[in-house]
């Protein structure tokens, strides 16, 4: 059985200022370091084989991180990027004009192919987040991987999984560098496919950072 672990990025500068990111970036903060060194230690008792990773600063900044701990390289996957959320991004949550939040509300709440300005919508992004996923299926037997990746990424791909909406992500916490699990089960009797064993577990970590675009 495939085991597939999940992390999202330490606490960025912008996460810890309220700002949207998107494919936008901003540094890992010194809790969001820190807590990148928690989520590594326990990765480091995983028995992780491969660490694949957004290619976006904040991911790699964590990957390297956690590769460090457990012994393996890094693999930049685009697919794993966060949301585009177009015009949005850099923003400050609490700043967006009532037009401006009517266009993220289309997301938050699910409209077909809703999208803001310029940006991507939830439907693309399950499209990608679940090819990269799929990708895991073609490592070795015995590969453990660990991706690194974002908030509205890696919760579309658990709600996705559960079967979902994509946009049923905003009912799943998954704070900065919270560990998901998902294991691909081979069962003649019950449906093979993805489950999901765990999501958004902070147990290991000090200094959990808030969910920063919750209002
Ligand atoms: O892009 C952002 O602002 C947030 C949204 O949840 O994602 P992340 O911090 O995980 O990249």
């Amino acid at each position: 059985m495939l085991q597939v672990y999940l992390v999202r990025h330490g606490e960025t500068q912008w996460n810890a200022e309220r700002r949207i990111q998107g494919q936008s970036d901003s540094p890992l903060t010194a809790k969001g370091e820190q807590q990148a060194w928690q989520v590594a230690e326990r990765a480091r008792t995983l028995g992780i084989t491969h660490i694949i990773a957004s290619d976006l600063g904040r991911t790699q900044q964590t990957a390297r991180i956690i590769a460090e701990a457990c012994g393996c390289d890094i693999i930049l996957d685009p697919r794993l990027r966060e949301l585009d959320m177009g015009v949005l991004e850099k923003r400050h949550v609490d700043s967006l004009t009532e037009q401006e939040e009517g266009w993220r509300r289309t997301l938050v709440n699910g409209t077909e192919d809703g999208r803001i300005p310029e940006g991507e919508s939830m439907q693309e992004l399950s499209v990608r987040v679940q090819a990269a996923l799929a990708d895991c299926l073609k490592l070795p037997a015995g590969s453990r991987p660990l991706l690194v990746s974002h908030g509205i990424a890696l919760g579309c791909l658990v709600s996705t999984i559960l079967g979902l909406p994509a946009y049923a992500e905003r009912r799943l916490r998954l704070r900065n560098c919270s560990i998901s699990r998902i294991d691909y089960q081979e069962s003649p009797w019950l449906a093979s496919g993805w489950v999901v064993e765990m999501a958004g577990d902070i147990s290991h970590l000090d200094a959990p950072a808030l969910d920063e675009l919750q209002r």
